[in-house]
């Protein structure tokens, strides 16, 4: 892979927030593959019908065809601009960008956020093979291939995306954008879940035996990243395999039946859980993705342990939500998540928590729309089992997706601990859930108390 073909969607991004002078931009363009828009063409009216909840998010269960076929880098020019105004006067007159020109650019920027997808479409293989190879070399993966004894050199490759479990083999223009979260020391003790709860989701409130409480997370490690405030990246933070295996259950299983969930689906009727045609549950409020809403009535309780799980992945980070609703996303070969902002809430003060288990996945952060070019434009990242991504304060409304899942990268390690259907499906499959809260805050002690603070200080 050439260094400049490589960092082609980047760079792509960067033209785009130099001065509007700039005549001539060439934008690499990623392949051949269907793009996002191809592909939401293609979109049965059934698919559109549940294309949130966001304005633009494709339907969670929208499957992309696994890409074959040769890919070609073809060249695509954007249109020049042509500068107002009379040359030949010393003092320039301002200029005035018209309705089409405004259009023409930010159709150039549409195209550059779709050409990241078309990009890591066509390099999932290279991604997937880094990973394995990267995974392998830090433990996290076993290799049958390496004889006891006989440490594999660390890979030193570089990769176009950000791997923050190996910011050193990541880009440095990405690498630079980095900022490491100071997790406060009283909270790295701090991350329990306990088996009642589980028991109290399974059992509609009466907790039988309370199990002894165990330890789910510790969150030591967190990275930011510049331009983007309130993005949080939390690198698998859960204490074992075991409580991995755990969390895949109750997504895989337990909150994908009937009781606590709505689903999508099959053609024929058939709910089976990780029947190969599920493709998400929504747990607390159901959204309805018809209408494309929230209702009061259309509601189930929310899963005690993961509302809790959330709440307590946030608290590190000063931040608050109450877990309302969730989407759980099975994704599977060929599965992939076009650019969408978490947009259909009614409130966007608490953040929303993304759980992610199973194979590792590309994550695109853009900014505020498919046209926002600022910096640091869009950024792609690994997410990989049990990583945990949170998207608060600004970053709340912020686009992003993930336009390919590579296979191959589960760490094995968790295969024993499953339930062999559970196995064979997290083997070739990611499931993703993000919880979020729907209501916004009317009434908090504390704004009542500064509000009181602030009435017995009005002078008389
Ligand atoms: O799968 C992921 O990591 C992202 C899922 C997502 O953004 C969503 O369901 O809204
Ligand atoms: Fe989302």
């Amino acid at each position: 892979m050439s260094e400049s073909q490589s960092l082609a969607p980047l760079r792509m991004a960067a033209n785009l927030q130099r001065p509007r002078l700039l005549v001539e931009r060439r934008l690499r363009s990623g392949g051949s593959e269907a793009s996002l828009a191809d592909t939401a063409k293609s979109e049965s009216m059934e698919d559109a019908k549940r294309a949130g909840p966001g304005s633009d998010r494709p339907s969670p269960d929208k499957l992309t065809p696994e890409m074959s076929g040769t890919s070609k880098t073809s060249d695509m020019e954007t249109p020049q601009r042509v500068r107002k105004g009379d040359e030949s006067c010393r003092v320039q007159a301002p200029e005035t960008q018209t309705e089409a020109e405004t259009e023409t650019e930010n159709k150039a920027k549409e195209e550059v956020f779709r050409n990241v997808w078309k990009h890591f479409k066509r390099k999932r293989h290279e991604v997937t093979a880094y990973v394995k190879r990267m995974d392998t070399d830090s433990g996290r993966v076993e290799d049958e291939n390496v004889v006891s004894g006989q440490k594999r050199k660390r890979a030193t490759e570089e990769i176009d995306l950000l791997d923050f479990c190996n910011l050193d083999n990541s880009p440095k223009e990405l690498v630079d954008l980095v900022k490491t979260i100071e997790v406060p020391s009283f909270m790295k003790e701090k991350g329990h879940q306990n088996d009642q709860d589980a028991q109290e989701d399974v059992n509609g409130g009466k907790n039988e035996e309370v199990e002894a409480e165990e330890e789910d997370f510790c969150v030591t490690k967190a990275y930011g990243i510049e331009g983007r405030p309130g993005f949080i990246f939390v690198p698998n933070p859960f204490v074992s395999t075991r409580v991995e295996a755990k969390w895949v259950e109750r997504l895989a299983v337990d909150y994908a039946s009937g009781d606590v969930s709505e689903r999508n689906r099959t053609q024929d009727g058939e709910e089976s859980a990780l029947s190969s045609k599920l493709r998400w549950a929504t747990l607390g409020y159901h959204y309805d993705w018809s209408n494309r809403r929230y209702t009061e009535d259309r509601k189930s309780p929310f899963p005690r342990a993961l509302g809790r799980l959330a709440k307590q992945l946030v608290e590190p980070f000063a931040m608050q939500i109450e877990p309302e609703t969730a989407i759980v996303n099975y994704y599977r070969a060929g599965t992939t998540m076009g650019g969408h902002k978490d947009d259909a809430e009614w409130t966007d003060d608490a953040p929303v928590v993304s759980i992610s288990f199973g194979n590792a996945g590309v994550y695109v952060l853009g900014g505020d729309s498919q046209t926002d070019a600022r910096p640091p434009g869009p950024v792609p990242l690994i997410v990989r089992n049990g990583d945990v991504v949170i998207l608060g304060g600004p970053s709340r409304m912020n686009i992003h997706g993930v336009p390919c899942m590579m296979q191959g990268t589960l760490p094995s390690r968790l295969l024993p601990c499953l339930p062999p259907a559970v196995a064979s499906y997290l083997e070739a499959g990611r499931i993703n859930v993000n919880v979020r809260q729907v209501k916004p805050r009317t009434f908090s002690t504390q704004a009542a108390h500064a509000a009181l603070g602030a009435l017995r200080r009005v002078p008389k």
